[in-house]
């Protein structure tokens, strides 16, 4: 597994765990947890945004991403409700999650909870060329379904 030093700023001051852990070796996410100093209850089809006690500095060139996590999802019907949340490289404030309720249940949020994970990425930025003519390709503008469904 590539890895990649990155400084990590706690910035709750609850006694909860807050770095993010890679629960196994082949891991692509480190799970992030909820700083929050009491249980929070989303309601169905309530969304909240949740502290998880962290800020980072991403080298440049690369991006975090906030994923689900899918036991939540499959089993209580909790996902990102912006997924994947995007971390720039350039932002130092603290990390959140926005957690929505898609489930028929009330979900109760406990303090120090794995509610989603973060996924390190490299990006690229484009440089747009302007023009008036794209290179011809066999799908053309064909797309949305139109090989079948
Ligand atoms: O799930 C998320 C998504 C974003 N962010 C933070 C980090 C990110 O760098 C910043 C901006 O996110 P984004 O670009 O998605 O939101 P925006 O609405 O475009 O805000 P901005 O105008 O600040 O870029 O908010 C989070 O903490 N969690
Ligand atoms: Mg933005």
């Amino acid at each position: 597994m590539a890895q990649i030093k990155v400084p990590l700023k706690k910035v709750t001051d609850l006694p909860l765990d807050v770095v993010p852990v890679y629960m196994t070796e082949g891991s692509a996410g480190a799970d992030l947890i909820a700083a929050i100093p009491a249980p929070v209850i989303l309601e169905p089809g309530q969304y909240r945004l949740i502290d998880t006690g962290i800020a980072i500095a991403l080298p440049p060139g690369y991006e975090a991403q906030v994923r689900p996590r899918s036991g939540l999802a499959a089993k209580h019907g909790i996902t990102c409700l912006n997924t994947p949340g995007t971390i720039d490289a350039d932002y130092r404030g603290e990390i959140k999650v926005i957690l929505i309720n898609h489930g028929q249940q009330p979900f109760t949020i406990q303090p120090g909870e794995r509610i989603a994970q973060l996924v390190i990425a490299p990006v690229v930025q484009g440089q747009w060329v302007i023009t008036d003519e794209l290179p011809q390709t066999e799908r053309g503008t064909g797309g949305f379904g139109h090989t079948g469904r």
